[in-house]
């Protein structure tokens, strides 16, 4: 369950994010859509607790960001939230096995959980690489850096789904995905989701993916900050 309550963010001086209150269920699947620029990111990223709002507060699984230290919260989202970022955010230097399995150097919770669907983080990594559609298991030991762009994506994709964390938040994950790899990358991360009782919020501009959630809103509409105009 996620609540947010009297939510403002502002980067500069223009208010982005003004939200009174809005409530996610667990186990929802929210397709959040809005134009270009209207705060989306921003918004996922202050659920996500990356960024600090600067008035109100989200409430995710019972506990407030705003209580939280900066260290508590880094241990929170490592045991909680799988994160796709719209820039991945992989680290360069690790291979794609290394990538895939970080969150479990953060959190046991999602070890034990990867480990007692698998047996083992490689071949829980290897099953979901495997679903998304990536079957050359030498991959696993490359470094990112040397993946076209769709197989970065879909390791990013392993790494949020991998130990089943309790939320997805999804930043245009399939952006760089052909209809092949979007397709069997939406079979996958419902597939998860609805084993694991897993929230989904899931930010697209690709209008086709609507139909597959539950819950759609529009961020123009929720958001009441004047930058319609803006846009
Ligand atoms: N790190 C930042 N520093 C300053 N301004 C930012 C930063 N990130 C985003 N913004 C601004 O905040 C506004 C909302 O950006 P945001 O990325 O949240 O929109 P979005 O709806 O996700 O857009 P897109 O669909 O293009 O990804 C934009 O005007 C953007 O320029």
């Amino acid at each position: 369950m996620i609540n947010i309550n009297n939510l403002r963010f502002a980067w500069q001086k223009e208010p982005i994010i003004n939200i009174n209150a809005f409530s996610i269920e667990q186990g929802q699947h929210l397709f959040i859509e809005g134009p270009s620029g209207s705060g989306k990111s921003t918004l996922l990223n202050l659920l996500g607790g990356v960024i600090t709002p600067q008035s109100g507060d989200v409430e995710i699984l019972g506990q407030s960001l705003n209580q939280m230290s900066s260290n508590q919260k880094d241990s929170f989202r490592a045991n909680h939230i799988g994160f796709i970022f719209q820039q991945f955010n992989l680290i360069p230097y690790l291979s794609v096995l290394e990538n895939i399995t970080l969150p479990c150097t953060f959190s046991s919770d999602r070890k034990q959980k990867a480990l007692s669907r698998s047996g083992s983080l490689q071949k829980e990594a290897i099953r979901l690489l495997s679903a998304l559609g990536i079957d050359d298991t030498q991959l696993i030991q490359r470094s990112v850096n040397e993946l076209s762009v769709g197989q970065q994506q879909r390791v990013a994709a392993a790494r949020a789904m991998l130990g089943s964390p309790d939320i997805i938040i999804a930043d245009e994950p399939t952006s760089a995905l052909d209809n092949g790899h979007r397709q069997a990358f939406i079979k996958i991360l419902f597939e998860e989701c609805e084993k694991e009782n897993i929230t989904l919020i899931f930010v697209s501009h690709d209008s086709t993916l609507k139909h597959h959630f539950s819950h759609h809103i529009n961020l123009l509409e929720l958001n009441q900050v004047n930058i319609k105009e803006a846009l």
